[in-house]
């Protein structure tokens, strides 16, 4: 298994191109179900968690053409097999997103559940319950979600989610373009992913009303067609690039990043002493003097990313004063915190919150994480630490980071990756 080696303590400093959103490729992909075709979709990340989707839409029996120097993907044809299996499933839980668009089409679907991860149970309940509002019948049996239209076609509904889910709000977004009437979808998530899937849908022929809100209409009964839509940058991977500027003492210019899609991870970074200057370009971290400690809490989009939680608290380690960091969304993500320490770093945690004193310098330990946020706030951990840090299980890492050792090494980071 492949590992990576850093030797830290070097202020990054440079131009880094942000990919296109993993997070917003996905349910864009899943849109690829919903109509014939062709769905082009440009700025691309080369990412293991596109090649799962690829694989799944691939086996549902669509043609999905990855051209990684042009950055495009390209999906066509429709679905012959609507049977979403446990071995592909299991490798990511995105692949839930499959569920409404195939059923909205096809009048059926069978999905294998998607089951927890190293961060939390993250149960499928307000995905299948908000289906079923849409006249979807559904059970569960033999570790699979089997799903029927009645008639063949979904029907509009008013649904009022009890919370905040963003895979709920882009599986039922996708369903609601294809059934028949009006939906309505209240307390729906925010995160500039949804508005980029809305976005696409609609230069496919859906008709939707209240994008970037929490009150999405979708006027159904429309027919999709072909269409090329550009994927969103990804707000993450410039959040941990922001990070990695922060951490090293360095100053990077974060290519394609957008302000309004950090959200308060902005606020925050500059409480606690980093310069965010926004550009025609992009955006500029600069960390001219000390961190300070500052105070987090995990929230829905606008507020501060839980996918930016453990790179901000590996920068918190090396902060003057205390921070608490409280993780509201997922139930079990802390893992990186017994690793942070291994490094040196001096963290307290109970039940969802923690509370990070800072150190003045971390030290190089070999490192490993269950996950791809973990994984990479142990990175940024070892680009600021004294000595060599390896971190293994680096897979978690290509899921979701777009060569992260080469645009690392490229703006001044000792980094490399170690074949396994
Ligand atoms: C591929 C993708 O875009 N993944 C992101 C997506 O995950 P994902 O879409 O899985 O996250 P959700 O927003 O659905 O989850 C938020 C919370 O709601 C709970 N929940 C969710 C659905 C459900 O049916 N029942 C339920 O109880 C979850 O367990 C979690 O506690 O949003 C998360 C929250 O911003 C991010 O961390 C993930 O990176
Ligand atoms: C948790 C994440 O992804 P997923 O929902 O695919 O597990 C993430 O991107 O940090």
């Amino acid at each position: 298994m492949d590992r990576i080696r850093i030797r830290g303590g070097k202020p990054l400093s440079g131009r880094v191109p942000i990919s296109g959103a993993k997070n917003a490729a996905l349910p864009l992909m899943a849109a690829g179900l919903l109509a014939d075709g062709p769905l082009v979709l440009t700025n691309a990340p080369d990412l293991a968690d596109i090649a799962t989707m690829t694989l799944l839409l691939r086996h549902h029996g669509l043609q999905v053409e990855h051209d990684k120097a042009a950055r495009t993907l390209s999906i066509s044809g429709s679905a012959t097999e609507l049977e979403a299996p446990y071995d592909i499933v299991r490798r990511m839980r995105a692949s839930v997103l499959v569920l409404g668009p195939l059923l909205a089409r096809h009048g059926r679907a069978r999905v294998s559940l998607p089951g927890g991860c190293a961060i939390g149970t993250r149960p499928v309940d307000l995905h299948i319950k908000g289906l079923e509002q849409l006249g979807a019948e559904i059970e569960i049996t033999s570790g699979y979600i089997e799903a029927r239209a009645p008639g063949g076609k979904l029907r509009g509904a008013r649904i009022i989610f009890p919370q905040v889910s963003v895979g709920a709000t882009e599986n039922l977004l996708m369903a609601a373009c294809l059934a028949e009437g009006e939906t309505e979808l209240v307390n729906a998530a925010r995160e500039p992913e949804i508005s980029d899937l809305a976005m696409c849908l609609m230069r496919m022929g859906a008709r939707i009303e209240g994008i970037g809100t929490d009150r999405l209409r979708v006027e159904g009964g429309a027919t999709l067609l072909a269409a090329t839509h550009p994927i969103v940058p990804d707000r993450i991977e410039a959040g941990t690039y922001a990070c990695a500027a922060a951490i090293t003492g360095g100053q990077l210019h974060l290519e394609g990043a957008r302000l309004e899609h950090l959200g308060s991870v902005a606020r925050v970074l500059r409480d606690a002493g980093v310069d965010v200057a926004e550009t025609h370009t992009g955006l500029t971290v600069t960390r001219r003097n000390g961190l300070r400690g500052a105070d987090v809490m995990t929230e829905p989009f606008p507020g501060f990313a839980t996918d930016m939680q453990a790179q901000y608290m590996a920068l918190m380690t090396v902060a003057e004063g205390a921070s608490m960091i409280t993780e509201t969304i997922f139930e079990n993500r802390f893992m990186h915190v017994p690793e942070l320490m291994r490094m040196g770093a001096r963290i307290n945690f109970h039940g969802s919150s923690a509370i990070v004193r800072g150190v003045p310098r971390l030290s190089g330990a070999p490192v490993m994480a269950t996950d791809l946020r973990a994984s990479v706030s142990l990175v940024l951990a070892g680009l600021a630490a004294e000595g060599e840090t390896i971190v293994n299980r680096v897979y978690h890492l290509d899921r979701g980071y777009e060569s992260v050792e080469a645009k690392l090494a490229s703006v001044g980071a000792e980094i490399e990756r170690l074949p396994g």
